[in-house]
């Protein structure tokens, strides 16, 4: 039944969306280290959904950029800054509601209890992160902080690979997740990945200060960096949609807006490819 309530939202969405798919074989440009730079797509997913403009009744050309980064690399900091550019809309992760479902805090269960709540918060978050996904956008360019991708790719396998999340729990999630991928439009024209130290991002959290985080260890940090890695620069674990920007970001906040400056237009040229 729910299958069939998810097969008719698409026929109802899909007809919104087209696809174009990019050409492009993987290209790794070397830069000197610390340097933007960029990584090319790699189309060795099975899916033929990937790397697509959103076209809305075959008008105007929308572009959307995922910003991408461990927990506390600076996103929302980012997102913060290129909010004040027109014709960008932002869109930053639905963490309130993760913390307040009716009154529940998945996102607190799970940091007390992965291995019982695991499921339900991320079962939550694929479904809040689909809704921003297909939502309409306001503006040509639409900037989303994190995807569904990252949830699984990053997330979901961390809890899985650490032994927190039971098998059958994980198999569910994986289920789910390739049918949405599968049968519903996730538009994405370009991932900035914001690329820190584990370290560094333990200070932000530290000093971030969210309650449900407190019991983040390095080493939770270390792991999300790693999958983080595979996925995006090595390109070696899983599917990687679009094409890469990568934007060192351990730098102090001055020198980031800076960056952020710097890459303004690397970043936005995505809507004019
Ligand atoms: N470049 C930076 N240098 C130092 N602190 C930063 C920098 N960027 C963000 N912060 C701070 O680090 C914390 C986490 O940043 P935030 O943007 O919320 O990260 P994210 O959205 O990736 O979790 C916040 O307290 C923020 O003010
Ligand atoms: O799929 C997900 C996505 C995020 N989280 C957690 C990680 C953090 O504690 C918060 C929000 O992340 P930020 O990097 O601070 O935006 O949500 C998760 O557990 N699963």
């Amino acid at each position: 039944m729910i299958v069939n309530s998810l097969k008719k939202f698409c026929r109802v969405v899909l007809p919104l969306c087209s696809h174009k798919s990019l050409s492009t074989n993987v290209l790794i440009r070397q830069t000197p280290a610390m340097e933007t730079h960029f990584i090319g797509h790699s189309r060795s997913s099975s899916t033929s959904l990937t790397h697509r403009k959103l076209v809305r009744n075959g008008e105007e050309k929308k572009s959307v950029i995922w910003l991408e980064g461990n927990i506390a690399s600076g996103k929302t900091t980012c997102l913060e800054y290129f909010s004040k550019t027109s014709d960008i809309e932002v869109l930053t992760e639905p963490v309130s509601k993760w913390r307040n479902v009716k009154g529940c805090n998945p996102l607190g269960l799970m940091y007390q209890d992965p291995t019982r709540w695991g499921l339900t918060l991320q079962t939550y978050v694929q479904l809040t992160m689909l809704d921003r996904h297909v939502s309409p956008m306001s503006q040509p360019i639409r900037m989303l902080e994190r995807s569904i991708y990252s949830a699984k790719y990053i997330f979901v396998e961390n809890l899985f690979k650490s032994g927190k999340m039971p098998e059958v729990d994980f198999a569910v999630l994986s289920e789910w997740f390739e049918w949405i991928i599968k049968n519903i439009a996730i538009p994405v024209d370009l991932i900035v990945y914001l690329q820190t130290s584990p370290q560094t991002c333990y200070e932000r959290l530290k000093q971030r200060c969210r309650e449900e985080e407190k019991v983040i260890p390095l080493e939770y940090l270390e792991s999300i960096h790693n999958l983080y890695e595979d996925w995006l620069i090595h390109q070696k674990s899983f599917e990687v949609p679009a094409p890469v920007l990568v934007i060192p970001a351990d730098h102090d906040l001055k020198k980031m807006l800076h960056k952020y400056e710097e890459n303004r237009e690397k970043i936005l040229k995505v809507h004019c490819s």
